[in-house]
């Protein structure tokens, strides 16, 4: 049999990643091949994803080396896939989530949050605005780039801190440096951190797809990412917003939401938490997106858009 074309950003993350799908896959008796590839959210480094502004800079030339044929699927991370997909695609299997937490790295092992006038590395607008909230005292400075490039500035001294998904570091080996693991249930993380999402053409091979499907997908996680993406799929059009959503699976087989939305000051704040059984999953993400939005979301909504002009 030929091997199974994987795409994947060139990050070495994201070939951690793809090499967990090539195993998976492996282990099932379907060889594959990586297919390494750059993508815009690779290339502009200067601006923050929220100015990039483009749906899916991590995923779209991806998706089109699948529409193309040149690969058969596309390994992302969970977190980086739009909320829609388009309906010439669509995501297979979702890996089994690693911890879902942001965490705070640091060269210095005396590192404290609660250090008055301390700078944390991040470029993420949720996180940003999570720690206006509840680590006012801290100021944020921008930090693109790539995990090697973001720890190359926090080792320069560019910050005291350097926030990022535990996930990723981890699965490069940082753990060494976590100082401080922030709470998911304050720091709610953004949908799909910690899971990878694999994607096909929807017109792959029927048969190929179950069996890719029977060696990738973890039932309880992609149930989880069922909710959470219909939450953000209700909530917005694509940009990148500090919305956050987190679901969880009790040993009931109840599926647990906790998810909201938050303003760039970190002022207002509304969430929601409902739980319903996981064949309901999608229902389960929009109907606490509309109870977010009811409740004052849609005007935080309205002034990030304007803020952004
Ligand atoms: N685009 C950033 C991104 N996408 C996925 C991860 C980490 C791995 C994960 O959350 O699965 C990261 C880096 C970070 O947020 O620290």
């Amino acid at each position: 049999m030929n091997p199974i074309r994987l795409a994947t950003r060139s990050s070495r993350l994201a070939l951690w990643q793809a090499e967990r799908v090539a195993y998976l896959l492996g282990q099932a008796g379907l060889p594959s091949e990586i297919v390494p590839m750059t993508t815009i959210g690779d290339q502009v480094l200067d601006r923050s994803l929220a100015k990039i502004g483009a749906k899916g800079v991590f995923t779209e030339e991806l998706e089109e080396s699948l529409r193309r044929g040149e690969t058969h699927l596309a390994v992302h991370s969970a977190k980086d896939v739009q909320s829609s997909i388009p309906d010439d695609l669509e995501l297979l299997a979702f890996l089994e989530r690693e911890r879902v937490n942001d965490v705070v790295l640091s060269f210095n092992e005396q590192f404290s949050l609660d250090k008055p006038g301390i700078v944390l590395g991040t470029s993420s607008t949720r996180r940003k605005a999570q720690l206006r909230r509840f680590y006012p005292e801290a100021t944020t400075a921008e930090a693109r780039g790539n995990l090697q490039t973001r720890l190359r500035k926090l080792e320069e001294g560019q910050y005291d801190g350097l926030v990022l998904a535990y996930a990723g570091v981890h699965r490069m080996g940082y753990d060494h440096l976590v100082r401080h693991t922030l709470s998911e249930t304050r720091f709610v993380p953004a949908t799909g951190q910690g899971s990878v999402a694999v994607e096909c053409a929807r017109d792959l091979d029927a048969d190929l797809k179950i069996r890719i499907q029977a060696a990738l997908d973890h039932p309880a996680t992609h149930a989880c990412l069922r909710a959470e993406r219909a939450f953000l799929q209700t909530m917005e059009g694509g940009c990148s917003i500090p919305s956050f959503a987190l679901a969880t699976l009790n040993a009931a087989g109840g599926l647990h939401l906790h998810a909201g939305i938050i303003s760039l000051s970190g002022e207002e704040y509304v969430d929601d938490t409902q739980t319903a059984p996981a064949a309901d999953a999608y229902r389960l993400g929009t109907s606490v997106a509309d109870s977010v939005l009811g409740r004052g979301g849609r005007e935080i909504l309205a002034s990030i858009r304007e803020h952004r002009g």
